[in-house]
């Protein structure tokens, strides 16, 4: 098998600011397998620290492995041990996960979400838009450009200032577009005291918080009164632990996963214990994005994902085959991924 890397750099067209800081722009590693019968599969790495292990480590990981594959004899069973021995550089592992998963359901002639697990044709699945920090007057009206532009959820980011100014902005955003359901995202930035106080003023209008306390704080988020989703606390202890916090939802970002195929088990353990599961990016590349759009597509009846993350980016990988149009992302129904051909893009 033939293995090769190449490393990207995105700038962000609208920096995106978190109660973590400012993100803006994504190095990454595209990560391309060609079989001797030339089949392709096309990965990408892009690593966030904080959910995933550095670029320099998920670069480093990816150099060591494609060398192995391409001096292994049996380059499937190379593949499958890297896969075994990458927990702990998830970038690294979506990269390999998703190449091999590409090539595999281009092999057998299918989508990557039929690959995954869907036994129906789906055409699109839902999206919320994605608010980032700003004064109470700007989220108002970022909020009411992405209501005009169809989508039916919004995520507000908070926690980067006073809880006051979030709970005013959520209030405000709330009374101007009444319909829309609206979720914030606060990235582990309170205290209990203070998340407990924001749900008491805000909760209401919102269909739930996403890590409104540090990841680890498992007892502290079991003790909140208010619905929770767990984004950071699942990069940071798994799944089986961050049960624990009794969360109404979990954030399945695939690349903080170690993969899509990693992160389609854990959403159908997520529905069984009747745990909303909702797939993000980390802002990813064309690549990643579009195969967390599958990952999405092999999840029955599919809540309001954040997949609508390829605006933020001033350029890509390769165009956009899964764009967002009324609050929905098309679902790609060519073999695999669909985006092998972004390998030798240039925009
Ligand atoms: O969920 C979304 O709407 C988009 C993804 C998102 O918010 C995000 C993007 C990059 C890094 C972290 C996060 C996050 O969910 O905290
Ligand atoms: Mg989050």
């Amino acid at each position: 098998m033939h293995a090769e890397l190449r490393p990207f750099s995105l700038p962000l067209a609208d920096p995106l600011d978190t109660a973590r800081g400012t993100i803006e722009r994504r190095d990454g590693v595209l990560v391309r397998l060609e079989t001797e019968e030339g089949a392709v599969g096309v990965g990408e790495a892009a690593p966030l620290p904080g959910w995933t292990e550095h670029y320099d480590e998920c670069e480093s990981v990816l150099a060591d492995a494609t060398t192995a594959i391409e001096r292994a004899d049996d380059p499937q069973s190379v593949v499958a041990d890297l896969l075994a021995d990458l927990d702990s550089t998830p970038a690294a592992r979506h990269a390999l996960d998703l190449a091999l998963a590409d090539l595999r359901a281009s092999r057998e002639g299918v989508p990557l979400y039929r690959f995954l697990g869907s036994e129906t044709r789906v055409e699109s699945v839902p999206v919320n838009a994605t608010v980032g920090d700003a004064p109470a007057d700007e989220t108002v009206a970022e909020a009411e450009c992405a209501a005009d532009a169809g989508f039916e959820c919004l995520k507000l980011k908070v926690g980067a200032r006073p809880l006051s100014a979030d709970i005013e902005r959520v209030e405000a955003v709330s009374e101007a577009l009444p319909e829309v359901e609206l979720r914030a995202d606060a990235n582990a930035a309170w205290t209990r005291q203070q998340a407990q106080q924001f749900f008491d003023a805000a909760g209401d209008r919102l269909a739930y918080v996403e890590q409104p306390l540090p990841a680890t704080d498992i007892a502290g988020l079991a003790a909140l009164s208010g619905p929770v989703a767990l984004d950071e606390t699942l990069a940071e202890v798994g799944f089986a632990d961050a049960l624990d916090a009794n969360p109404e939802a979990v954030v399945l970002k695939p690349m903080a996963l170690g993969g899509p195929r990693r992160a389609v088990e854990i959403a159908e353990r997520a529905l069984v214990e009747g745990i909303a599961p909702v797939v993000t990016t980390t802002i990813d590349g064309a690549v990643a994005r579009t195969a967390a759009v599958h990952v999405a597509a092999a999840i029955p009846e599919v809540p309001a994902c954040g997949l609508a993350t390829a605006k933020l980016l001033a350029t890509d990988l390769g165009p956009d085959i899964a764009p967002v149009a009324d609050g929905r992302a098309i679902v790609p129904q060519g073999e695999g991924n669909g985006t092998a051909d972004t390998w030798r893009y240039d925009d």
